[in-house]
């Protein structure tokens, strides 16, 4: 069975304006994957997702899925894939299940079997209840989600997404993204483009970064944080500090330094290695009766910012 599900291989588009918007891009993307294609506004990223999807001409390079070139791809691999675009594009004039029906029509998808995949569909994303109800008097985090659901109605194993969560309260973002991990659960691949780093944290396994039109990074969070530091530190909270001889945690293999700050130890140790489980040893040992355990992380806002020089959001 075929992993990779997308294959992007040294993508490149110039606008004729001369703009070199993606620059020599590659990627994979594997069955099951979330990837988080994270990137500042303008970096590349709907560049990238239109000329995966066929809807915009790409200068040079290829792009791959399910096997097929993008731009010449069966209705089989084409029934494979699912698109929410940035805009939000559905009908206001319509109902709720009408708009999805439209979709489900456009999939191939009639009659009882078009029925059962649409109320599906707006079950997935809670609207069920709204299935009568005009698109144009939703909310803006309805309008996504409805948005979703079209995208969804034909149950397609890759569903690309484009910053579907700009401009909604913190409430329907929550929503969606707990949608896209459901998704995910029943095996669906997903690709989601956004700038904000806190969304990609928390459903991606798989993050590409992308600035200035070339990708700079990409592996699982871990991986990306490994790439700008190769040390991990822990801070640990105990009632006795007096009783630790702090000796014994400085020769435990993977520990650089050891201090003692009021009634925390701290340990900077090499990230390759875990030496917690002995130093806790050495804790309870010594009978320095361990409160907290805590450690400190980049985030990926920090490695953006140590890979480029410059921020995340504001960056331009
Ligand atoms: N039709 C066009 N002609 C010229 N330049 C363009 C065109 N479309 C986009 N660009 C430029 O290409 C760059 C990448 O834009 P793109 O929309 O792909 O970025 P993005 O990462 O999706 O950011 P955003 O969050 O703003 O959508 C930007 O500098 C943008 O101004």
């Amino acid at each position: 069975m075929m992993e990779n599900i997308v294959e992007i291989k040294e993508l490149t588009k110039k606008f004729p304006s001369g703009k070199l918007a993606v620059d020599n891009l590659s990627l994979k993307v594997k069955k099951g994957d979330i990837l988080g294609f994270l990137g500042p506004n303008g970096a590349g990223k709907s560049t990238t997702i239109n000329m995966m999807m066929d809807l915009m001409n790409k200068t040079s390079g290829t792009i791959t899925l399910f096997g097929e070139s993008a731009t010449h791809k069966s209705n089989e691999v084409r029934s494979k894939i699912g698109m929410v675009p940035q805009e939000i594009a559905i009908y206001e004039d319509l109902t709720a299940i009408e708009n999805v029906n439209f979709f489900g029509g456009l999939y191939g998808l009639r009659g009882k079997k078009l029925k059962t995949a649409s109320l599906q569909a707006l079950r997935f994303v809670a609207l069920e209840k709204n299935a009568k109800e005009k698109a144009g008097n939703f909310s803006g985090g309805m309008k996504r989600r409805l948005n979703i659901a079209c995208a969804i109605v034909h149950e397609p194993q890759l569903i690309v997404m484009d910053e579907p969560t700009v401009g909604i309260d913190p409430q329907s973002r929550n929503f969606i993204l707990g949608i896209i991990e459901a998704l995910n659960k029943r095996g669906t691949t997903i690709i989601y483009s956004t700038h904000y780093m806190e969304e990609v944290e928390r459903i991606s396994n798989k993050i590409a970064v992308i600035d200035h039109g070339k990708m700079i990074a990409y592996g699982s969070e871990n991986e990306l944080i490994s790439l700008v530091t190769d040390t991990q530190k822990f801070n640990i909270e105990i009632a006795y500090p007096e009783r630790i001889n702090v000796k014994r945690i400085q020769v435990i293999s993977g520990v650089q330094s050891v201090e003692i700050k009021e009634q925390v130890l701290q340990v900077v140790a090499d990230s390759e290695k875990n030496p917690l489980d002995d130093i806790l040893k050495v804790l309870v040992d010594e009978k320095a009766a361990i409160k907290m355990v805590t450690q400190d992380k980049l985030n990926l806002e920090n490695v953006f910012l140590m890979l480029t020089g410059r921020k995340l959001r504001d960056s331009k």
